[in-house]
């Protein structure tokens, strides 16, 4: 229920609004409601239509009603302006219309209740929309204040204002003659609103009161149809209260189930968010344990990582620190091993020093030694020319003889008849040395047994030289052998000392050519120079013609006479370098046969076997140069061989000759390399010939097996024929040429202190 004071306070407003526009109460409260637009409420305002439209119908007015007009004229623009203003107030958002709500705001500054309000709200909301337009709020302003304040308005307005003047009047009156009321009225108006109940339903019972004292003093005849009315009224009213009362209660209990609802709602939703909040939370607890744990995990491998890459740069510090250390011993190690370099420097300078002084020494030793050995060779050549030149004397001597043997011969042919005997003898000696058992020694004793018993002076001389001549190197060996088949020993002493002369290969020299002397070596071949020609052809012919022209009958074909021309030509052609050659290989292979092709361009068949060993010189030219071969003819048999082995340790070159047509001597031709071996090694170049190539239909050897041979033992390989000729000289030139180019490789790795070369390959 409301309270009194607050019914009286909104019947304060409307009389407030009733009675003077410009009250101070009214001005205060709008103007403190107004007051946020000072301007608003300051500047004057111009009338409203419905201002105009309701002030349009005035009537013609006397003065005062004129000045009344114009009073309310005045008012009414005031009352317009407030109406405005409070309007503004109201409509605070500058909406354009009032809400009810708008006006609910201002219960607290104004002196109204909120019932009040909405009861003024709902007098002003004439179509009943919700919201006040200005218009509806001025008019309803102007329409209280007009109704109030002109007479002349319709009759239900007028009796409004009239009602509402009488209201002031009594309200007047009420204020200031309450005290004059009689006791005994009071009374009886109590009684009265007592028995109507009212007390409960009026707040203000004044106005009641004056209306009733007025009724019961002007007209008490109404006065009890004025009481009915009251009674009918507040019975009304109180049925209105009490269901309105019924309608609160009613509203307050729907408002408390809904409350209770909504509470239980509320609730039920809080429960829901909660639960939603916890699940979420565990959910986002779970994600985030996992998350955490995952993070851990990671952590770790990082940190393990971390702990590894810490143990890596600590070890990779340590090692940084070692090699530091390592770097400082090697830098002093260096320092080191640089002072020593430098003393090895020193030392190696010194030593190359040194060096070069022996490297000095030494050359001039080793000249030293090569002028000796070619003193020494020149000394045997010199030794061995002048045999040889003894030997073409004896041999002239022994034509010379042998001219007087047959003339001796003659005489004994004559003085046959006289000594028979004596005859007989001569003729037996003679038969024995025919065969070919005996040796080229045989010859010559046959010649000597002959003129030792003929001629006893010339004798001596004789035999002498042809035994030095076929026994080279053979101790006298002949000698025994041969003396005993003539029946005539070695009696005198001459014989003896020629025969024992040994003149071995190591004497053996460098031609007395080298000297350039004009002696002229006796041993070389007739046709020595018609070879040579055969290099150099042009010269050849001319003097091989004069050589053969003057040939003499003699079986070793020694020109008498002819020393005189050899004299002149051999100053011509000295060479330069003499090569010794053995020339080994099975009796009978040829090799002497050979060796005369090559020397004197003719073969003779019916060759005697070799006794001991024989010699040749011979003047080649190679490759522009003169090389003197000297040529050892030694004999197969085999009871030579012990002396044939002597002569390859000086032999510079070796020719080891087989017969083609013999198998057997090609089958010897292994032991013979085995001998060469044995003697020198293999420094020596070999030369492998197979002979009488010109026997071709009694071939036992095929060319392969000598070239096979050849191949395994790095030899020079060669077919030839002594009869033919054929090879023969190609064969030893190929020889001389790689001796020749072998020495000069020798040379030149002397004179350059080189190391020793490994022995050439000859059959390249
Ligand atoms: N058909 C032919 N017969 C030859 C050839 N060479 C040599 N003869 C003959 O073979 C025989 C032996 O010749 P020699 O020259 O005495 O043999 P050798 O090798 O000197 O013999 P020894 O002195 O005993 O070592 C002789 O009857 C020669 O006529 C040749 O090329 N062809
Ligand atoms: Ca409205
Ligand atoms: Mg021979």
């Amino acid at each position: 229920m409301e309270p009194r004071g607050a019914r009286l306070q909104s019947s304060g407003l409307r009389r407030d609004l009733h009675q003077s526009p410009g009250s101070e109460k009214m001005k205060k409260s709008t103007e403190s409601m107004a007051a946020p637009d000072r301007r608003v409420v300051s500047s004057p305002q111009s009338p409203g239509q419905g201002l105009q439209r309701n002030t349009a119908p005035l009537g013609p007015l006397d003065d005062q009603e004129r000045e009344e007009a114009e009073e309310r004229k005045s008012g009414q623009r005031a009352m317009l302006r407030k109406a405005q203003e409070f309007f503004q107030t109201c409509d605070t958002e500058g909406k354009g219309f009032i809400a009810r709500r708008d006006l609910q705001r201002l219960h607290k500054e104004l002196p109204l209740s909120l019932e009040d309000l909405e009861d003024v709200f709902d007098a002003l909301d004439t179509d009943g929309n919700g919201f006040l337009t200005l218009e509806e709020f001025t008019t309803g302003f102007s329409h209280f204040f007009f109704s109030q304040n002109n007479p002349n308005q319709k009759e239900d307005a007028a009796d409004q204002v009239a009602r509402l003047r009488e209201e002031k009047v009594f309200q007047c009156r009420g204020d200031e003659d309450l005290g004059d009321m009689d006791q005994d009225e009071e009374v009886q108006f109590q009684m009265l609103i007592d028995k109507l109940g009212a007390q409960k339903a009026l707040e203000d019972e004044s106005d009641i009161k004056q209306l009733w004292l007025q009724l019961k003093k002007d007209e008490p005849h109404l006065l009890s149809n004025f009481e009915d009315f009251l009674t009918r009224i507040f019975s009304q009213l109180q049925e209105a209260h009490e269901e309105k009362n019924e309608l609160e209660c009613a509203l307050k209990k729907k408002i408390a189930a809904y409350d209770e609802e909504i509470q239980h709602l509320y609730e039920e939703m809080e429960q829901q968010i909660k639960s939603e909040r916890e699940q979420f939370l565990l959910k986002d607890t779970e994600r985030f344990e996992a998350r955490s744990q995952e993070l851990e995990k990671k952590l770790l491998a990082k940190e393990q990582e971390l702990e590894q890459l810490n143990q890596k740069q600590k070890r990779l510090e340590g090692q940084c620190t070692a090699l530091h250390n390592d770097k400082h011993e090697t830098k002093a190690e260096n320092t080191k091993l640089k002072l020593t370099n430098q003393e090895l420097a020193q030392e190696l300078e010194r030593t190359a020093r040194e060096l070069q002084d022996a490297q000095q020494q030494l050359e001039s030793l080793q000249q030293e030694a090569c002028k000796l050995h070619q003193e020494k060779e020149m000394e045997v050549y010199r030794v061995t020319e002048s045999l040889q030149r003894e030997k073409s004397g004896l041999l002239k001597q022994l034509d010379f003889l042998r001219e007087r043997n047959k003339h001796l011969r003659d005489e004994r042919d004559i003085n046959f008849q006289k000594d028979k005997a004596a005859k007989a003898n001569t003729a037996a000696s003679k038969a024995s040395w025919k065969q070919r058992s005996g040796s080229v020694i045989g010859k010559y004793v046959d010649g000597r047994g002959i003129l030792r018993s003929q001629s006893e002076e010339e004798e001596e001389d004789v035999f002498g030289v042809s035994r030095r001549r076929s026994s080279l190197g053979l101790s006298g060996y002949p000698l025994t052998e041969e003396e005993p088949g003539t029946g005539e020993p070695g009696t005198g002493g001459p014989p003896c000392r020629a025969l024992r002369r040994i003149i071995s290969i190591e004497e053996d020299p460098l031609p007395q050519l080298l000297d350039g002397g004009c002696e002229r070596p006796l041993s070389k071949c007739p046709e020595e120079e018609e070879e040579e020609v055969s290099d150099q052809r042009t010269e050849g012919q001319a003097q091989g013609t004069p050589n053969l022209g003057l040939s003499p009958t003699s079986p070793r074909g020694q020109p008498v006479g002819k020393e005189a021309l050899y004299k002149e030509e051999s100053s011509l052609s000295a060479p330069d370098r003499l090569f010794k050659i053995v020339l080994v290989g099975n009796s009978a292979v040829g090799k002497t046969s050979f060796l005369q092709r090559f020397c004197e361009h003719h073969f003779s068949s019916g060759m005697a076997a070799t006794v001991g060993i024989d010699y040749r010189v011979k003047t080649v030219t190679v490759d522009g140069s003169r090389v003197a071969l000297q040529l050892w003819d030694t004999a197969g048999q085999e009871r030579y061989r012990c002396v044939t082995q002597q002569f390859f340790r000086k032999a510079d070159g070796v020719v080891i000759m087989y017969d083609l047509t013999a198998k057997q001597s090609f089958l010897s031709v292994r032991q013979w390399l085995n001998s060469v071996e044995e003697a020198v090694g293999d420094r020596v170049p070999v030369l492998l010939l197979a002979n009488k190539l010109d026997n071709e239909k009694e071939r036992e050897v095929p060319r392969g097996h000598g070239e096979q041979l050849a191949k395994e033992h790095n030899l020079i390989f060669y077919e030839c024929s002594a009869y033919s000729g054929h090879n023969t000289k190609e064969s030893l030139l190929h020889l001389a040429r790689f001796l020749k180019e072998q020495e000069d490789t020798v040379r030149e790795d002397i004179i350059q202190i080189g190391p020793p070369v490994k022995k050439k390959s000859c059959c390249g």
